[in-house]
């Protein structure tokens, strides 16, 4: 595997390094020693899938509150999307600041999303479908969400949403602290 940081601390691009041969590739897409050793503590707790049918989806932006809050390392497996890390960190020197990566089944890159973060992306094609490897289990009371358009963030989405949950597209203005 090879991890690349991002401008967001602990934030980070986790790509493949494929073994090919005639059949096609082989390549290893998580293992939590390689992640130890680079720095990202990860432990595998449960893992999720999303289908998006049309592109222009929007889901998030999500996190889960203490005391369980979730680390995730999200991998586009079919189409692509437009992936956001959001850091609400309020004594990180990056609290406030996002970052955006293309993850997508033709460039096999995912990315690595640290506890404290929000997590959201559009997708970028039709038939997109995203698997999230979590580093803690799902805590339906502790379910945070930050709208996509809120301007305490100013993300620069690709494209507008076509497609998005209520609850998304609900979620009240983040009060800054
Ligand atoms: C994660 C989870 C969810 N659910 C239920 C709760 C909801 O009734 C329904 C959809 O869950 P959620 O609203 O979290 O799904 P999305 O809005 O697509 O959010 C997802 O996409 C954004 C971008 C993320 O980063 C979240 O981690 C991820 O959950 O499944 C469960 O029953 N078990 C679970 O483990």
């Amino acid at each position: 595997m090879i991890i690349t940081p991002t401008a967001i601390e602990g934030v980070a691009h986790l790509d493949i390094d494929p073994h090919r041969d005639e059949r096609g590739f082989f390549a290893r897409s998580y293992c939590p020693q390689e992640l130890a050793d680079a720095g990202y503590d990860f432990n595998l707790s449960q893992a999720n899938v999303s289908y998006n049918a049309r592109k222009g989806t929007l889901r998030g932006l999500h996190y889960q509150a203490a005391p369980t809050p979730d680390p995730k390392i999200v991998r586009c497996e079919r189409g692509s999307i437009w992936d956001v890390a959001l850091d609400l960190r309020p004594h990180s020197n990056t609290y406030l600041q996002w970052t955006g990566a293309e993850l997508s089944e033709a460039n096999g890159r995912a990315q690595i999303i640290p506890a404290g973060c929000a997590h959201g992306f559009i997708s970028l094609e039709d038939d997109s479908q995203v698997l999230y490897l979590m580093g803690a289990a799902y805590v339906a009371d502790l379910a945070r969400g930050v709208r996509w358009n809120d301007p305490a963030f100013s993300i620069d989405w690709p494209l507008m949403p076509e497609v998005i949950g209520d609850r998304d597209a609900n979620y009240p203005n983040f009060e800054v602290t």
